[in-house]
């Protein structure tokens, strides 16, 4: 699997999701975000946590306006694979890739612990290594996490089974502590917590791998 792993300025977690994907055995290439096109053939887009630009403005929206995000969303139009993951997930929801917005967490804090969190849908190739109302113990660190959508966005995410993950408990006062979300087309997923901070025993726990597996045997077997 060939993937490319998107760097802003502020860009902060872009080397560890690097090793998660190589770690599951992918082709990673690093990408600057004044670039305007991908590499060749890439299957699946990173675009990583941190604090791009940041986070002036609202966090991701100034990211979402560099040149290499029209590829990004090119690469999404044409089917291929987007993974965002807490500032990337901003991005992806200011690009309009994702519904929905990440607001201020509630309780006006960063929050940086490691949470409990609920699989919602094994229907995807992020999460089909995982097995629905299975637990997982993944890391978050964010102050806009809070997940903002309206009823009826928020029913229909329901509805089509885009839900990919919630919160255990409630966290930062996301609608019915939703943590991640699916595109239309399920190739998308945007997420808050941090599955590559969760690849290897010394991080407390390595329950991030079967993501990373998942995707690479997803494109493998395509
Ligand atoms: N770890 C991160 O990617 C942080 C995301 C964002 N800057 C926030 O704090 O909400």
């Amino acid at each position: 699997m060939r993937a490319a792993v998107i760097v802003f300025p502020g860009s902060n977690c872009d080397r560890d999701m690097k090793v998660a994907l190589e770690q599951a055995g992918a082709d990673v290439h690093m990408v600057w975000h004044k670039d305007a096109d991908l590499p060749e053939g890439v299957d699946l887009v990173a675009v990583p946590g941190g604090f791009s630009f940041g986070d002036y403005l609202r966090c991701g929206a100034i990211a979402a306006q560099s040149p290499i995000c029209q590829a990004v969303v090119r690469h999404a139009e044409a089917g291929g694979y987007v993974l965002g993951v807490c500032n990337g997930f901003q991005v992806l929801t200011e690009t309009g890739l994702l519904p929905g917005a990440l607001m201020r967490n509630s309780g006006l804090k960063f929050v940086s612990k490691t949470i409990d969190l609920k699989v919602e849908t094994e229907n995807s190739a992020f999460t089909i290594g995982y097995r629905a109302g299975g637990a997982l113990r993944i890391p978050v660190a964010h102050h806009d996490g809070n997940y903002v959508a309206d009823a009826s966005l928020a029913a229909r995410l329901v509805d089509e089974d885009r839900v990919a993950f919630r919160y255990s408990a409630p966290l930062n006062g996301s609608v019915d502590n939703i943590a991640g979300v699916l595109s239309e087309n399920r190739r998308v997923l945007g997420m808050m917590p941090h599955p590559e901070r969760a690849i290897d025993a010394l991080h407390g726990g390595t329950d991030g791998q079967a993501m990373f597996r998942a995707l690479v045997e997803a494109t493998v077997a395509a």
